[in-house]
């Protein structure tokens, strides 16, 4: 059964270049292009701290430094070590987002990204078993 809980995000921007593989050759998306990238982070829990927050924002601070210094103006392919597909991305900077920010117990992360206005996709952790 799904709790009521709240939810919290925050957005952050960078650009970047990027080719896939494992499509046809003749794929838009197999040559060198670029996006301006969106990420977002979202939180998930049922329980507040005593002010009220579910996570301060300035507590996801890291991650915009974490981003503007691995991924903005990069080329995809070369700093990261999977295919920099949307889906990929979003599953990486969400065990990054547990790495560099202190998520309280049982809140759950998910991170979405978005390459162009019209398109996202979203990795979202698993609801811990009850
Ligand atoms: N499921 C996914 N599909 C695609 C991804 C992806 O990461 N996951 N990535 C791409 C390309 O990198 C690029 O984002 C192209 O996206 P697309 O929406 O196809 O391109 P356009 O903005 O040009 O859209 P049109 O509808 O063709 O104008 C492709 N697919
Ligand atoms: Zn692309």
């Amino acid at each position: 059964m799904t709790m009521p809980a709240f939810e919290i995000s925050k957005t952050f921007e960078f650009s970047a270049s990027h080719r896939l593989s494992g499509l046809p050759a003749d794929h838009k998306c197999a040559r060198l292009h670029g996006h301006n990238y969106t990420v977002r982070v979202q939180l998930r829990g049922e329980t507040l701290d005593p002010v009220g927050f579910l996570l301060d924002y300035g507590e996801l601070s890291p991650v915009r430094d974490w981003i503007d210094a691995a991924l903005d103006h990069q080329h995809l392919n070369a700093c990261l070590d999977f295919n920099p597909t949307a889906e990929l991305l979003a599953q990486h900077l969400a065990g990054t987002v547990r790495q560099l920010v202190p998520i309280p117990d049982g809140v759950r992360v998910a991170v979405g990204v978005s390459e162009t206005p019209r398109t996202w996709a979203f990795y979202r952790e698993a609801e811990a078993a009850q």
